[in-house]
């Protein structure tokens, strides 16, 4: 059974704005998906739906195998949520705020081991109007973590966290998938996607234009290795582009950058240039999140590209 479900799930906000556009989208159990798009790509809007904040205005969505509007109650206590931008409570501490959601889930836990896990430990009886916003963020995860959920379904959780607190963030949805919690989130930080996600979808203008792993979108876009060479001078007529595999060629001072069309060339090209000047540095990178990122949602490829579905 699938964590989510949708089918041909559509929002529109009267006549003009069509949030969500016929999404077809699949998590699996106990994945560790990023769902990532730029503002105002839908992501919220598709989340309220998945929690029944907002219905549909087509098409259907399914949580745990319920039906997100008909079985509500039963899904809320089974999920933990960390909405966008969760406001607390300012006169209730952070202690309160977990009690009492650790009450309505009739759950066991214990608020202090909540505390501990979110970075809060000490900080449980202050009022939470008193935090920070990173640290109203970490009561706001807690309180997701409540009653060991089956999925957790986070808008933009690390929002208002400092490097530490996302890194902490990030370790957390780690080991609860690895005690078998699926995690759909929804992210701009393209850094923390490629971290922790076992796949990824990307919206733009309300249509989800690529599902897969990160290898798989790599593959598909085949936007070519990128290879560095930082040289004591650049010789001429080096003719680099005329290597087979060598797609393109750019040079920037003393630094050389070449595309390959895969990874083997680059030993060509180290090897073709290290015959005619001194290598001093090689950078060797993967096609970057964000290279893809642009790539679907520039505008040029979201269109030609709104239904592609890669296979994991
Ligand atoms: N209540 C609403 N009434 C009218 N339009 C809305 C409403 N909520 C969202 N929208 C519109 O729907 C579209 C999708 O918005 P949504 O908030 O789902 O995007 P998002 O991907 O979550 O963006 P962000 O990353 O900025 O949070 C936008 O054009 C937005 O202006």
């Amino acid at each position: 059974m699938a964590a989510i479900q949708t089918t041909g799930l559509t929002k529109r906000y009267g006549e003009s704005v069509l949030a969500v556009d016929d999404l077809h989208l699949t998590v699996e159990d106990g994945e560790v998906f990023g769902f990532l798009g730029p503002n105002g790509a839908g992501k919220s809007t598709t989340i309220n739906m998945l929690l029944d904040f907002v219905r549909p205005s087509d098409g259907h969505a399914s949580v745990l195998g319920l039906d997100a509007q008909a079985d509500t109650d039963e899904i809320r206590r089974r999920i933990g949520v960390l909405p966008e931008g969760a406001s607390v409570y300012d006169r209730l501490t952070a202690r309160e705020h977990l009690q009492w959601v650790i009450d309505t889930k009739d759950a066991a836990d214990d608020p202090d081991a909540l505390l501990e896990q979110v970075g809060l430990s000490g900080e449980g009886d202050r009022p939470a109007g008193d935090y920070s916003k990173g640290m109203a963020q970490r009561l706001g995860f807690g309180m997701a973590l409540v009653g060991d959920p089956d999925l957790l379904i986070l808008d933009e959780p690390s929002s208002g966290l400092d490097p530490a607190g996302m890194q902490e963030m990030r370790e957390i949805i780690a080991e609860e998938a690895d005690r078998g919690t699926s995690v759909f989130f929804s992210s701009h930080i393209l850094g923390e996607v490629e971290a922790v996600c076992d796949r990824i979808g990307i919206m733009n203008e309300g249509r989800l234009v690529a599902t897969g792993t990160l290898d798989d979108l790599q593959g598909e876009l085949d936007l070519g290795a990128p290879i560095t060479l930082e040289v004591a001078t650049v010789p001429e007529g080096l003719d680099l582009d005329r290597l087979t595999g060598v797609r393109s060629v750019s040079v920037e001072g003393t630094t050389i950058t070449a595309t390959c069309a895969d990874p083997s060339v680059k030993v060509d090209v180290v090897r073709h240039v290290a015959s005619a000047t001194t290598v001093e540095d090689i950078v060797s990178e993967d096609v970057s999140l964000e290279q893809l990122f642009n790539s679907y949602t520039n505008g040029e490829r979201a269109e030609g590209a709104a239904d592609t579905e890669v296979s994991a």
